[in-house]
């Protein structure tokens, strides 16, 4: 899989190349780039954004310096990510999907936003999603960048240590993931819960389960009504 980010703060794009997502690039499973959106500006001023029309607050980023971008980093097997307050939800199961993909180019908005002629022309020749990692507005497309990448490339084969774990993820089978525990056994005076030391498999799992829909139930009874049809069986629903 390749990567590129196109922003007017490239440096914010660095902890890309740190830690786990570093080692993935070392290890040849994807490839970065980032790219400065000023490249592609025309005058002296290296100007990226303009005055709205229709007036209001704010600024837009120019639509020239997008698309100039935008041609020379996207390709035949590109999909544009555009994240903004005004996306669709980025869920699991999105990142599920831009795991499965050769080319993602996340275009880095500031100000109010891109002028949508930008999205408009793109979506001519490739998919383009935008994207939202949740309901408030940041100042730039940057932090949800990092956010996406790092959901979507845990789950590359031989990124994650320990693959197992990304299959039981939380929301992987709907639910949200339930308290864990490691040594000592009591902790300023807090014992681990008896089952978990019981060593009866079968207990530990139903218990696991329950913490689950119980910290579901209250935590997130929006993705109730989501889960997958026989997800919950009549041993849940005594929980
Ligand atoms: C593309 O236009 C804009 C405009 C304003 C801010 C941003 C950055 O994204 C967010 O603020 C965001 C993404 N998911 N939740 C919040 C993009």
């Amino acid at each position: 899989m390749r990567i590129d980010v196109v922003t007017i703060f490239p440096e914010y794009l660095d902890p890309l190349r740190a830690a786990l997502l570093g080692r993935a690039i070392e290890r040849g499973l994807i490839e970065v780039g980032v790219h400065d959106l000023r490249d592609w500006t025309h005058d002296v001023h290296r100007a990226v954004d303009d005055a709205p029309y229709g007036g209001g607050p704010g600024m837009v980023m120019k639509p020239q310096v997008w698309g100039d971008a935008l041609d020379a980093v996207c390709g035949p097997d590109t999909r544009l990510v555009v994240p903004t307050p005004a996306g669709r939800p980025f869920t699991q199961e999105v990142a599920q999907s831009y795991a499965r993909e050769q080319h993602l180019v996340f275009a880095c908005g500031r100000y109010e936003g891109i002028d949508q002629r930008v999205i408009d022309d793109a979506a001519r020749r490739m998919p383009v999603d935008e994207v939202s990692i949740g309901d408030y507005v940041l100042v730039g497309g940057e932090a949800a960048v990092l956010v996406m990448v790092e959901a979507a490339v845990r789950l590359l084969p031989g990124v994650l240590g320990n693959p197992v774990s990304a299959e039981q993820d939380s929301f992987s089978d709907g639910l949200l993931e339930g308290p864990s525990y490691t040594r000592p056994e009591v902790w300023r005076e807090l014992s681990v819960p008896e089952v978990l030391r019981s060593g009866n498999h079968a207990l530990i799992d139903r218990w696991r389960r329950d913490q689950a829909l119980e910290r579901t139930v209250l935590r997130r009874p929006d993705l109730l009504g989501l889960l997958p049809e026989g997800t919950l069986d009549e041993r849940d629903l005594a929980v």
